[in-house]
C-alpha cells in the first residue's frame, strides 16, 4: 500500500475522481472572515504571544467532507471547519470535522478504507464486501461511519461542534505540560436536519443558510481544550474520546462571507501551530501536512 504523501492524495482521487483545481478531500466549500479572541485565561494552558492577544483576525473555510466538488449539502459526510489565525509573528491553522472520531487510526488505514469504497462500475456505489473486509481488517474504520448514520447531516455549518480528533501537546505558563483534544460548539443549538428536510431541501443550501444566519445572528464558536480521561488514547484519532474536563480557548466569531480567493489560494497545515500547542505523536496528524501540500500542488497546476 502507499501511504507516501501522494499515495494518500491519489487514494482520496481514486474514491472520489480528480476535479481540476479542487482540493482532494473537502472540496466542497466556501470561504469565511471572522475574528479569533483569546479566552482570558488561555496561557494558563497554551503559553504563548498569541494567546496573549485580544482579538486576531481568522480566515475560515466551511466545508463538505470528501473528495467531490458536487457532494449534497443533505450528505451524511463532516462538515469541515478551518481557520488561520496568525499574530505576534506566529501562525495557528486549526483543522476540525463535526464528529468525535476520524475514520482511520493509521495511514494503512485511511488508504484501505478510501481504497474499499471506489465505486463499482455497475451501481457506482462502494462494493458492500470489499466495505465488510475492510471493517474486519481495521476496526478502526468502523466508528466514524456509525457517527454518521446516527444522525442526518447537520442543519447549518453554525449548528454543530467541531473536533480535531487528533490530540495536540499544550503547554502552559509554568512549563505544565498536557495533552489535548480541540472542540468548537457552536454558540447556536446543535441541529441536524428533520427527516423531512432530508428529503425536501435542495442538495445546495448551506452556504446561503449561513449568508442568512449572518445577517440575523452572531455566529461563533468557543474553541476548548478537551481533557483526556483515563484510558482515551492520545495517539488514535478514530477513537471516542470519554474526556475529563475541558479549557476555554476563546471564541472563534465568524463575521461573513468571503470571496473564493481568501481560502483557496492558501493550504491550512494541521501542524501549524502557535507556542503553546506541539503536534502530539498521533501517526495521522504527522501524515497529513505533506499530503496537504502535494494537493495543494495539483490544484494549483492541474
Ligand atoms: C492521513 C490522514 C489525512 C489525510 C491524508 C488528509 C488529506 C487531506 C487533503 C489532501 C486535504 C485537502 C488539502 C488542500 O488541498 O488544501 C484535506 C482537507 C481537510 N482535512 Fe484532511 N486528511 C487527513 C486527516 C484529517 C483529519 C484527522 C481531520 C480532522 C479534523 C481532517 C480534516 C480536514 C479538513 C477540515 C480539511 C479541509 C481544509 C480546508 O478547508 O481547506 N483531515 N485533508
Amino acid at each position: 500500500q502507499d501511504t507516501s504523501p501522494a499515495g494518500l492524495v491519489d487514494a482520496l482521487n481514486g474514491t472520489f475522481g480528480s476535479h481540476p483545481g479542487m482540493r482532494a478531500s473537502h472540496a466542497k466549500g466556501f470561504c469565511a472572515v471572522g475574528q479569533f479572541q483569546p479566552a482570558k485565561s488561555a496561557r494558563d494552558f497554551a503559553d504563548g504571544p498569541l494567546f496573549g492577544q485580544k482579538s486576531v483576525p481568522a480566515n475560515v473555510r466551511f466545508s463538505v467532507g470528501g473528495g467531490n466538488p458536487k457532494a449534497s449539502d443533505k450528505s451524511r459526510s463532516v462538515r469541515g471547519l478551518s481557520m488561520r489565525v496568525a499574530a505576534g509573528g506566529e501562525t495557528w491553522d486549526l483543522l476540525l470535522i463535526s464528529e468525535p472520531a476520524f475514520f482511520a487510526a493509521t495511514p494503512e488505514s485511511f488508504v484501505s478504507f478510501l481504497q474499499a469504497r471506489v465505486p463499482d462500475p455497475a451501481t457506482g456505489k462502494p462494493d458492500p464486501a470489499k466495505v465488510a473486509a475492510h471493517n474486519a481488517a481495521h476496526p478502526d474504520g468502523t466508528r466514524q461511519p456509525a457517527l454518521l448514520a446516527a444522525h442526518a447531516a447537520p442543519s447549518s455549518y453554525a449548528s454543530t461542534p467541531y473536533f480535531s480528533n487528533n490530540a495536540f501537546v499544550f503547554s502552559g505558563r509554568g512549563k505544565k505540560t498536557q495533552h489535548a483534544r480541540i472542540v468548537a460548539e457552536p454558540f447556536a443549538p446543535v441541529q441536524f436536519l428533520s427527516a423531512d428536510e432530508e428529503k425536501t431541501l435542495p442538495d445546495l443550501f448551506l452556504q446561503d443558510e449561513l449568508a442568512r444566519r449572518l445577517g440575523a445572528d452572531t455566529v461563533g464558536f468557543t474553541l476548548y481544550a478537551q481533557l483526556p480521561a483515563a484510558g482515551d488514547s492520545l495517539l488514535d484519532p478514530s477513537t471516542v474520546w470519554q474526556g475529563a474536563g475541558k479549557v476555554e480557548l476563546g471564541r472563534l466569531l465568524v463575521k461573513g462571507q468571503a470571496p473564493h480567493d481568501a481560502c483557496n489560494g492558501v493550504v491550512y497545515m494541521p501542524l501549524a501551530l502557535p507556542t503553546g500547542i506541539a503536534g502530539s505523536d498521533d501517526p495521522i496528524l504527522h501524515a497529513r501536512g505533506a499530503a496537504y501540500a502535494v494537493s495543494l500542488s495539483r490544484r494549483l497546476t492541474q
